[in-house]
């Protein structure tokens, strides 16, 4: 058990204490921002929300059996020891981080931000370390995992004080590191003070989010924290390995104060991709790096792909893997959940599932797709709702420009008007067609619906490709979840169509 006073002190150079009152020696039993979750002896941090203001709840948390509470606001009705700090959401992490024995300065951890390619870099990382030796933690947008335990995932990156006790189980459960995806609107929200990264990576930026971040800047700006952070870390042997061949990865190069590797295929980077050779079954690769010049094959497909390897193959380096240890590790890489999968069901087509729900996402998936085609691209995506509304005629107009046949659908509506969605995504699609106006065009609201059509639609040789939901076994309508998967939902369509045949 451990006091208040011991909590506090992890505040000291980083959130400033205004106030203190009662016996600061009071022990808690447990730390939780969610008073429905309060028990007998335990810490109640006050939050001001998205949503609501946590100190709203102070007297519920406080019926409810609080021992202290930590807040920002100064409250009337608090009989219990006190804390009152300048900002309550960022003290949350540390008080947390602290509260688990300061997990994140026991592992090495890895944190990989930008708009995509964050779980696949995730994933060849983690196979990378592996390989090095010791067990390697996993947190991020498809599950997190602890050695043999995955435990689905709510966040890409979880709140603040779940985030400590899953970095805790990976210092109980022997790891060494941990791996994780750190979104922007984690940084954004402090989910992740009190984490203390070694290295930290940066993929890309474009637009996404902006219903969260409003303008591309403020968007950069969160998602520069993750480097200027490691500056303030005590932890030796830092490092940012960053994307220059995107303009954004480029001026966080030159804004962060800790060594940098860059990477890239257009540009003179630290660690390059050269001789790139794409197919539907893998890629492969000349590898120039601080360690020497080395080639690799791999499964993953698409040159968005290498670019998500080469960050890998730099973290692993980095940590001290050996060349030979990354070249066979890329290789046990054979899937990453949702990303490029196939769907293989004895169709005389290819039927690919993926996760783009960005612009620059969708741009990259079908740009492999043209390369690596043999009949026509057959394209079925929708956007999501409750989500950056800027992003969705950038969407339609990209899937138009390089597919044969697009069905736009629903992808997860939550509580907007499907149709209406739609009606946003074809503001683009309809602009698109202008130029293309081979391009077969339909809306299918029904998702289910959509990807039988273009099964239906698919000839020998073509390619479908069923973009947005990835590794979701789920779609979300109002505010229900109901299962869907579209993988077995494709799967499904083409057993209709051998049923039909
Ligand atoms: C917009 C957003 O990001 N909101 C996140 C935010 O919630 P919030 O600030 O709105 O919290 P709130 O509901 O206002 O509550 C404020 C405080 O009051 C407390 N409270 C509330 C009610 C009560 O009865 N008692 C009580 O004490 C709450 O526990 C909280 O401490 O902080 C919460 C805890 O960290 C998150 O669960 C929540 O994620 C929502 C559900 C969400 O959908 N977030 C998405 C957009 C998201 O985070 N996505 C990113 C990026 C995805 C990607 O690109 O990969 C992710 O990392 O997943
Ligand atoms: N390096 C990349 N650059 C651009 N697009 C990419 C890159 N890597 C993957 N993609 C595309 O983005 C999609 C999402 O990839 P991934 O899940 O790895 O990214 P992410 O950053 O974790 O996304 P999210 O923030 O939604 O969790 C992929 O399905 C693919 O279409
Ligand atoms: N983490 C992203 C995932 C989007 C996936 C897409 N299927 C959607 O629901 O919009 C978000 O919450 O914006
Ligand atoms: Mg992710």
């Amino acid at each position: 058990m451990m006091t208040l006073e011991e909590l506090v002190q992890s505040l000291r150079g980083q959130v400033k204490v205004l106030e203190q009152a009662g016996d600061l020696r009071v022990s808690l039993t447990a730390i939780t921002d969610d008073s429905r979750a309060v028990q007998a002896g335990s810490l109640f941090v006050a939050v001001k929300g998205e949503q609501v203001d946590g100190h709203r709840y102070i007297s519920s948390a406080l019926a409810s059996g609080a021992a202290a509470v930590v807040m920002q606001e100064a409250v009337a009705e608090v009989d219990r020891s006190y804390v009152r700090v300048a900002d309550s959401r960022k003290a949350l992490g540390y008080l947390g981080s602290r509260f688990y024995g300061d997990p994140s300065g026991r592992l090495r951890m890895i944190g990989i931000t930008g708009t995509n390619g964050k779980t696949t870099t995730s994933y060849v990382c983690k196979a990378l370390l592996e390989s090095i030796g010791g067990r390697v933690g996993l947190i991020g947008t498809v599950a997190y995992q602890i050695g043999s335990e995955i435990i689905p995932a709510s966040h890409t990156t979880p709140g603040a004080l779940e985030l400590q006790q899953l970095l805790k189980k990976m210092v109980d459960g022997r790891c060494s590191a941990a791996v994780m995806e750190v979104s922007s609107h984690a940084l954004a929200q402090d989910r992740v003070s009190g984490t203390e990264y070694d290295v930290a990576v940066f993929s890309n930026l474009t637009q996404d989010h902006l219903d969260f971040h409003k303008t591309m800047e403020e968007y950069f700006q969160a998602k520069l924290r993750l480097f200027t952070g490691l500056t303030g870390i005590q932890k030796p042997n830092k490092r940012a390995i960053v994307n220059s061949d995107d303009p954004s990865g480029a001026r966080i190069a030159s804004l962060c104060a800790v060594p940098v590797w860059t990477y890239g295929i257009k540009d003179k980077a630290d660690l390059r991709a050269e001789q790139v050779r794409l197919s539907l079954d893998g890629t492969t690769f000349m590898a120039a790096t601080p360690a020497g010049t080395f080639p690799v094959e791999s499964h993953l497909v698409g040159e968005h792909n290498v670019y998500n390897m080469l960050a890998a193959i730099g973290v692993a380096l980095h940590e001290g893997a050996t060349i030979d240890q990354v070249r066979q590790a890329v290789t046990r890489v054979t899937n990453v959940p949702g990303r490029f999968e196939r769907v293989m069901a004895g169709q005389p087509f290819t039927v690919v599932v993926d996760y783009a729900h960005t612009e620059d996402a969708l741009v990259r998936l079908l740009t492999a797709a043209q390369a690596l085609k043999a009949g026509r691209i057959i394209t079925v995506f929708g956007c999501g709702g409750d989500r950056d509304r800027g992003k969705r005629p950038k969407m339609g107009r990209a899937a138009v420009q390089q597919s044969d046949v697009v069905i736009l659908t629903s992808d997860n509506p939550r509580t907007e008007n499907p149709l209406a969605i739609l009606d946003e995504v074809e503001v683009g699609v309809r602009d698109a067609l202008q130029q293309r106006s081979h391009v077969t065009y339909q809306k299918v609201a029904d998702r289910r619906e959509a990807i039988a059509t273009a099964m239906r639609a698919a000839r020998p040789g073509d390619m479908v490709l069923i973009a947005g939901k990835g590794h979701e076994d789920y779609q979300i309508i109002g505010t229900k979840k109901f299962h869907f998967d579209d993988r077995e939902v494709a799967r499904d369509a083409i057993r209709e169509l051998t049923h039909c045949a």
